[in-house]
């Protein structure tokens, strides 16, 4: 309910007014209802009450209309500001909880959940609308006949108690379909990512789609009807309700007692008006439920909403300039892990992978190769010294001043990276320097892309290139950035003999030469000699590397930061 909260907070002006329209549309039917009664009685019939006729029919229909018109804004802003927050919070969240929930879910609850939350937040307007209409016609019921009254609540007391039985059945299978579409965005996930794979081999196609494609949606179709039909069973059973209500006052009620045939054409007329509101209220039900389950779904992701509100969210943007936060990203001058540890904990996991503790000291103007086999630990090390994991033991500090959740997102603008795993976006997001076009064009010349990419506005002109290519381009952004600590995780495995001694040999002692500390996490035996010190990782745990040592610090630097030394790796 925080989100709603949350989203009333945001639109409540749009709501209130589509609410008034609507409601001001609903009463004048009712009144509609009470002319036409009265008209039926009048012979002739008086002036004034065909004024008051036309003028409700004008007003039904202007406020219905204005009503929906807003409705249909307020929908699209509803779902605008679900996926904004949603997106938000995501980046919020901390890497190890995405990690755990995966892409796929994230995709889901950014997509589905959003949608189904937006179309039921939109009909809160309309459940209010048809709530109030028929309290509106159950007081007209009221003052043609108590005992009448009396009888429909009864019957709406029933059929209430009824739905509420049927209903929860009914969550109970749009919860089970909620999590088979976490599967299926799972799949869809597979298509992009594995469709060289699937083309290329007909047998796991057949299975994907066969064995598992089909089986999930099969699953999520089974359930959804499930769950549909609970819906339309029930609201079945609340019309025949309905019918047995008006049967009762046309056919039974005359019997038991003796009401005016008008009184029993006015109550059976508000009854047949009431019918309206009623079905729209029972139809609006089965998305509510949905939302429902929609809205746990994102609480039980950790994804709720409720933190993002105006005052946690400027919180962020103050870290990231450094306001109020005692770090100097700028004129560091030693950067200490010291008895660092992660572990990452996966039920059923017997023997989880732990790293550390790791104890280590990195300087501006030094150059770091990071080595160890497949799995020791390199890139886990990466994240925890970035900042994008907290050290599940230890700390880190920037110049004695310790890491922590007040100050890591402020610690993080230290940092430049390509990961293995890079993304490239469309342009230099975020990079507002003056003349930054001329810039980026300098480090295309130097990185041999000149003749494929341009540069126009901070955005690229392409990317469709190769792999080494546009790793390349992720190293142009990272230039761009000049930030103080660089970080490439296997940054020259795609590149080609050529172009990996570049990497090594010009533009690594440039890097140093321009006193940034670089972490290089590498295989490339050849060139370990080009940096100050080489550290090793072997199962998670910094080790003594003999030639690695030998080799580190051989090269002779031509820049005049040599003299920064070697760090540290105590
Ligand atoms: N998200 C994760 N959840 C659980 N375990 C993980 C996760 N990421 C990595 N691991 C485990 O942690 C260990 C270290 O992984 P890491 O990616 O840090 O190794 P690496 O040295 O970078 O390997 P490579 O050279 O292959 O890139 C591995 O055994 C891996 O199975």
């Amino acid at each position: 309910m925080d989100l709603i909260r949350f989203l009333l907070k945001k639109s409540w002006g749009l709501m209130c007014c589509s609410i008034a329209a609507g409601l001001i549309s609903g009463l004048a039917g009712a009144g509609l209802i009470a002319v036409i009664h009265r008209g039926m009685n009048e012979s002739p019939v008086s002036a004034s009450l065909a004024w008051s006729f036309l003028g409700l029919v004008v007003a039904v229909a202007v406020c219905k209309a204005l009503s929906e018109i807003l409705l249909t804004r307020l929908g699209q802003s509803t779902i605008s500001e679900l996926r904004y927050q949603l997106s938000r919070r995501i980046l919020d969240a901390p890497l190890g909880q995405l990690d755990r929930l995966g892409h796929h879910r994230l995709l889901a609850a950014l997509s589905e959940d959003t949608d189904v939350i937006a179309q039921a937040y939109v009909q809160l307007p309309l459940i209010g609308i048809n709530v109030a209409t028929t309290l509106g016609c159950l007081a007209y019921l009221g003052w043609l006949s108590w005992p009448i009254l009396l009888l429909v609540l009864s019957v709406m007391t029933l059929g209430a108690l009824t739905f509420q039985w049927q209903e929860r059945k009914a969550i109970a299978f749009f919860t089970r379909s909620r999590e088979t579409s976490d599967r299926l965005f799972g799949h869809f996930r597979s298509i992009m990512a594995g469709i060289k794979e699937l083309k290329l081999h007909r047998g796991r196609r057949q299975a994907f789609l066969d064995d598992q494609l089909r089986h999930t949606v099969k699953t999520y179709e089974r359930d959804f009807v499930g769950g549909m039909t609970v819906y339309s069973i029930a609201s079945s059973w609340g019309l025949l309700l309905f019918y047995v209500a008006i049967g009762t006052v046309l056919f039974v009620w005359p019997s038991w007692h003796a009401d005016s045939t008008d009184t029993i054409v006015g109550t059976t007329l508000v009854l047949l008006y009431l019918m309206g509101p009623f079905s729209q209220i029972v139809e609006l039900l089965p998305g509510v439920g949905r939302a429902n389950v929609a809205l746990n779904k994102i609480d039980t992701l950790g994804l709720s909403l409720a933190a993002a509100t105006d005052g946690d969210r400027r919180e962020p943007d103050r870290q990231a300039e450094g306001i109020g936060v005692d770090l100097n990203v700028r004129g560091w001058t030693r950067l200490d892990l010291v008895n660092v540890t992660h572990q990452y904990a996966r039920e059923g996991d017997e023997r989880p992978f732990l790293l550390g503790p790791i104890d280590l000291t990195f300087r501006p103007g030094e150059v770091t190769f990071l080595i160890g086999g497949n799995g020791s630990g390199k890139t886990t090390l990466a994240l925890l010294l970035l900042g994008l994991y907290p050290p599940d033991g230890g700390h880190i500090a920037l110049d004695g001043v310790p890491i922590g959740d007040s100050n890591r997102e402020a610690y993080r603008q230290l940092f430049s990276t390509v990961f293995s795993d890079f993304h490239l976006f469309d342009s230099l997001l975020g990079l507002e320097q003056d003349n930054l076009d001329g810039v980026a064009r300098v480090y295309l010349e130097r990185l041999r892309l000149e003749s494929k990419v341009r540069i126009e506005g901070g955005t690229f002109s392409t990317h469709a290139l190769s792999q080494g290519q546009r790793k390349r381009l992720a190293l142009l952004t990272a230039y761009v950035e000049d930030r103080p600590f660089y970080l490439f995780d296997e940054w020259a495995a795609d590149q080609d003999p050529l172009f990996r001694k570049v990497f090594y040999t010009e533009l690594l002692p440039d890097l140093k030469a321009r006193g940034k500390a670089v972490l290089v996490i590498t295989h490339d035996d050849r060139y370990f000699s080009w940096a100050d010190r080489c550290i090793r990782l072997d199962l998670g745990r910094l080790v003594e590397s003999p030639e690695a040592a030998d080799l580190a610090g051989e090269q002779t630097w031509s820049s005049p930061s040599r003299s920064h030394g070697a760090g540290t790796a105590s």
